[in-house]
């Protein structure tokens, strides 16, 4: 379970991103978080994975209150929580399967253990057969899996995904809801920012909306809610 408590982010230039945010995502959840641009969507995401901390207010991810954790307990929150952004972000000298390998926790693992777990992770983005390409080598929608099996090789809870249909074409979109929904069928929370209106009025989902930093509309099912 994700909580926002009277969350409010101020950044050191001023400007007051989150103004007073309280909201509850329970486990298993696959959740749209929209608005217009500046709204607050990406700070109110990146407040989850703890790369940002709100100013004021507390967010917990299960029992874990993301104020009080340290710096060096960090990497082990990352563990539970996944993250996806626009832009991929591979490491583009490492193959596929290193990429994805890379990721994973790889203390007191044996090498089988390890193979079989990123063999697993991307047989569900359908790219087992692209393990040995270099990103250079594959198309967008290609790299976003691959970046999808990188946020979910360790298992998380959580898969945070920033835009993550914000630089692929329509068609290409559509394969990475299709692989956003598997996971979350086996378990995963889904917390999604995005623009396309076209995919959150036909793959309904809860949608949480921001605007001015505050959420505006907190709807089961609901619509996009904005015209493009
Ligand atoms: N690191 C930062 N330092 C200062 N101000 C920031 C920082 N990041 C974001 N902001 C400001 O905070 C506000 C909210 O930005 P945020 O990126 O969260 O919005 P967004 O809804 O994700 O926008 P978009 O849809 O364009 O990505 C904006 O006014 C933005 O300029």
């Amino acid at each position: 379970m994700i909580e926002m408590k009277d969350v409010w982010k101020m950044y050191p230039n001023n400007v007051h991103a989150i103004n007073g945010i309280n909201i509850k995502i329970e486990k298993g959840e696959f959740v749209y978080v929209v608005g217009p641009s500046g709204a607050g969507k990406s700070t109110f995401i990146k407040m989850m994975y703890r790369e940002e901390r709100p100013t004021k207010g507390d967010i917990l991810i299960d029992e874990t209150n993301l104020s009080k954790i340290k710096e060096r307990h960090i990497p082990l929150l990352r563990r539970r929580i996944g993250v996806v952004f626009q832009d991929f972000k591979l490491l583009s000298s490492l193959t596929v399967y290193e990429n994805v390998s890379f990721a994973l926790e790889v203390i007191e693992e044996n090498p089988a253990v390890i193979k079989r777990k990123v063999m697993d992770v991307l047989d569900i983005v359908h790219l087992k057969n692209k393990a040995r390409a270099l990103p250079d080598e594959l198309s967008g929608g290609e790299q976003q899996r691959v970046a999808i099996a990188r946020a979910i090789v360790n298992r998380p809870d959580v898969l945070i995904a920033d835009e993550p249909t914000g630089n692929l074409d329509p068609d290409t979109a559509w394969e990475i809801m299709d692989i956003l929904e598997d996971i979350n069928q086996r378990g995963t929370t889904v917390v999604m920012a995005t623009h396309n209106q076209g995919i959150v009025n036909t793959i309904k989902k809860r949608v949480i909306a921001i605007e001015s930093g505050r959420v505006v509309r907190d709807q089961a099912r609901g619509d996009y809610g904005y015209e493009i």
